[in-house]
């Protein structure tokens, strides 16, 4: 199923603490944003990338695009101060119809494989998100540190990018957020916001969100654990 994707990349990368964006640190030589970008770039079913950036990076990411071949990059956006409105400015840009992926330039080990059945499951619902069942007892927490609830494990999931909508879906859930002052954490809570229908795809611990300095180390392992998997997306670009 033919697919378009925006990719936010417009964060500051504050917990990565690595001086600037996090999108340009090099992963075993090779810049986080490429290694995000090259799934999609070799995955045929990805007509167009949306990728949006800090406006005083462009000029930096276009170099970047540029030195590593990535070509279906059909506009480079600003983005805002939020990862909402980061998303949402991608999407004025998006001149296809069909089906929108959301994924953060944050998790480059995602799979064509994870993507792939994703798309799948969009098909007879208004979206679809990959996550993980929750391991860890969740207890929600008052101001003062006091536990005021333990939640149903069975019941919780930790939600991934990358995320699938209709354009349509998606423009219209963005839109009422916008009208009314709704903010959320990813995409599909914008679609729950109007009563649409999220189905949760099981995907993979390794579609990790590189977010703080110990995610490198991971970032490493799970490279180091790939490695000589000639099927592997990340050996061909
Ligand atoms: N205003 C923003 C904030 C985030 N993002 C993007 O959304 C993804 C997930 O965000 P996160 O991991 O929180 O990245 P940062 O915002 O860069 O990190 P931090 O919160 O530590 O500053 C990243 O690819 C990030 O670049 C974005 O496009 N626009
Ligand atoms: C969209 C997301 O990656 C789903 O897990 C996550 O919610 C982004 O959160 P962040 O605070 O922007 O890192």
């Amino acid at each position: 199923m033919a697919y378009t994707v925006i990719i936010p990349a417009a964060g500051q990368g504050k917990r990565m603490n690595a001086g600037g964006n996090k999108q340009f640190l090099n992963i075993r030589s090779l810049p986080l944003i490429i290694r995000t970008l090259r799934i999609f770039q070799n995955d045929e079913a990805c007509t167009a990338i949306v990728v949006v950036v800090n406006a005083g990076e462009i000029g930096d990411m276009e170099r970047l695009f540029t030195h590593y071949n990535v070509s279906k990059v059909q506009a480079l956006v600003p983005g805002g101060k939020e990862r909402q409105e980061s998303v949402y400015a991608g999407l004025q840009h998006l001149d296809q119809a069909g089906i929108v992926l959301v994924h953060d330039g944050a998790r480059p080990f995602i799979r064509q494989e994870e993507i792939h059945r994703l798309l799948a499951e969009v098909s007879d619902t208004q979206g679809a998100v990959l996550a993980t069942k929750v391991k860890d007892t969740i207890k929600k927490g008052s101001d003062e540190q006091f536990v005021t609830e333990t939640l149903t494990r069975d019941e919780l999931w930790s939600v991934q990018t990358p995320q699938a909508f209709s354009f349509d879906m998606l423009k219209k859930a963005h839109e009422v957020a916008l009208n009314t002052g709704f903010t959320g954490t990813d995409d599909a809570s914008l679609v729950e916001y109007i009563s649409g229908k999220i189905r949760l795809v099981p995907g993979s611990e390794d579609n990790i969100k590189l977010t703080t300095p110990d995610d490198i180390g991971m970032a490493e392992m799970i490279l180091g654990k790939r490695k000589g998997d000639e099927h592997e997306d990340w050996a061909r670009l």
